[in-house]
């Protein structure tokens, strides 16, 4: 990690940008420090999705993401423009699915109305209230207000 940290001052320092411009990044506006660089991978992992390839139809998904999960299948970490835009729900009504290739796809869970939030699952909610909640403040940094959780189901 410190080599790529030093990669992405040079490349800075290989660019238009001024000598002022650089000093401004380091030290007064973004503060180009390993901490920060720290942070903001940490920031990226955290908004990532882990990509599973299901290879075959939609018409068999189940037993393709059993097997997916079987052979612990995950080809890598991907952030998606869109998708990282979704909230997180205990009782989703989506799911993110990867099939064939990297380009994510939302699969409806159940029934959707028109106008209705989608929202996908951070998380295994399968567990109880305490956990879930513990879990997501923990680690994603927030408060989950979604139904379930106000009702504490
Ligand atoms: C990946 S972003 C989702 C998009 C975000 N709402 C936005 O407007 O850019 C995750 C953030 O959304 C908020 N969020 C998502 N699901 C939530 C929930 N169930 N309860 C409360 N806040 C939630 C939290 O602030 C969380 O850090």
């Amino acid at each position: 990690m410190q080599e790529e940290f030093v990669l992405l001052r040079g490349a800075l320092e290989d660019t238009d940008i001024t000598d002022e411009q650089i000093a401004l990044l380091i030290f007064d506006i973004i503060v180009l420090t390993m901490q920060w660089y720290t942070g903001v991978l940490a920031q990226i992992r955290i908004n990532a999705f882990r990509v599973e390839l299901a290879a075959g139809l939609y018409t068999d998904l189940f037993a393709l993401a059993a097997a997916s999960v079987e052979a612990e299948a995950a080809v890598g970490n991907a952030v998606y423009m869109l998708p990282s835009f979704y909230n997180h729900d205990c009782d989703p009504n989506a799911h993110i699915l990867w099939i064939e290739n990297v380009d994510a796809r939302l699969k409806a869970l159940r029934d959707i109305e028109a106008g209705e939030e989608l929202r996908i699952c951070y998380i295994d909610a399968s567990m109880g209230t305490d956990a879930r909640q513990a879990i997501l403040s923990k680690g994603f940094c927030f408060q989950c207000r979604c139904h379930r959780c106000l009702s504490n189901e």
